[in-house]
């Protein structure tokens, strides 16, 4: 597979957020995405999900469906973990991998390998920021998809998870898995870089049409 973004622009809330970003991701490779706060990596990783619309410009996953959206490819593992904090830690799980399909371990397994198997009955609402992070991580384990979007993964995870984290990366590259990370931090193995651009200037006024957002495209180096 080979996902491509030709072109692409994003405009979110009437501010345009980048235009003119062009970048292709071969299977086994890693896309980081870097660039200063409101540079629109999140933007990004959301458009590729298909939860942002793609606002000019064209996206497509060479060797998947043509009918099926590249999101229905992709795990999304975004800033807000997701959870739904009345249901166990095995029952989040759970609901994300009937919605994920395509399993690959069972709940269980999945949990025991983020370190959260003591906590699989436990409400996930009295889990710490850490361990949110790490049950949204197992979805990359429950459930086989060959496109991960990963944003900020590292964050609020201690160096052991850290450490299971880029061994699940590393395992799903060489399965010939792509992925697009956005994160600030340093990647312990090689990776392509996708530069973002500055923020947008804020608009004068509240006047969507006024607004002229910076052309913060970039290219994959
Ligand atoms: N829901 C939204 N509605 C309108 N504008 C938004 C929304 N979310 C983000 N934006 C705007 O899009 C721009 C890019 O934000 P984005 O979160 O993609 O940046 P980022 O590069 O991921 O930043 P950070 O490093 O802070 O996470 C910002 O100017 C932000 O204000």
């Amino acid at each position: 597979m080979k996902l491509v973004g030709d072109d692409l622009a994003c405009v979110r809330g009437g501010r345009e957020v980048f235009s003119g970003l062009g970048f292709a991701v071969d299977a086994g490779e890693l896309l980081v995405l870097r660039g200063p706060n409101g540079a629109g990596k999140s933007s990004l990783l959301r458009l590729v999900a298909g939860l942002v619309p793609v606002s000019a410009g064209r996206l497509r996953l060479d060797g998947a469906a043509e009918d099926v959206p590249v999101g229905e490819y992709a795990h999304y593992v975004g800033h807000l973990d997701a959870l739904k904090p009345a249901l166990t830690v095995a029952e989040n799980l759970g609901f994300w991998a009937g919605m994920l399909g395509r399993r690959k371990a069972d709940t269980g397994t999945a949990l025991a390998e983020v370190g959260l198997a003591a906590l699989a009955d436990f409400p996930a609402g009295i889990l710490s920021a850490g361990q949110r992070r790490r049950l949204a991580l197992a979805r990359l384990i429950a459930c086989e998809r060959p496109l991960w979007l990963l944003d900020e993964p590292t964050t609020a995870i201690d160096a052991q998870a850290r450490a299971r984290l880029f061994d699940l990366i590393r395992a799903h590259l060489a399965g010939g898995g792509l992925a697009l990370v956005a994160t600030h931090d340093a990647l312990p193995f090689e990776t392509r870089v996708l530069e973002m651009g500055g923020p947008a200037p804020n608009p004068a006024r509240n006047d969507a049409g006024a607004e002229t957002g910076a052309d913060t495209g970039g290219d994959a180096t």
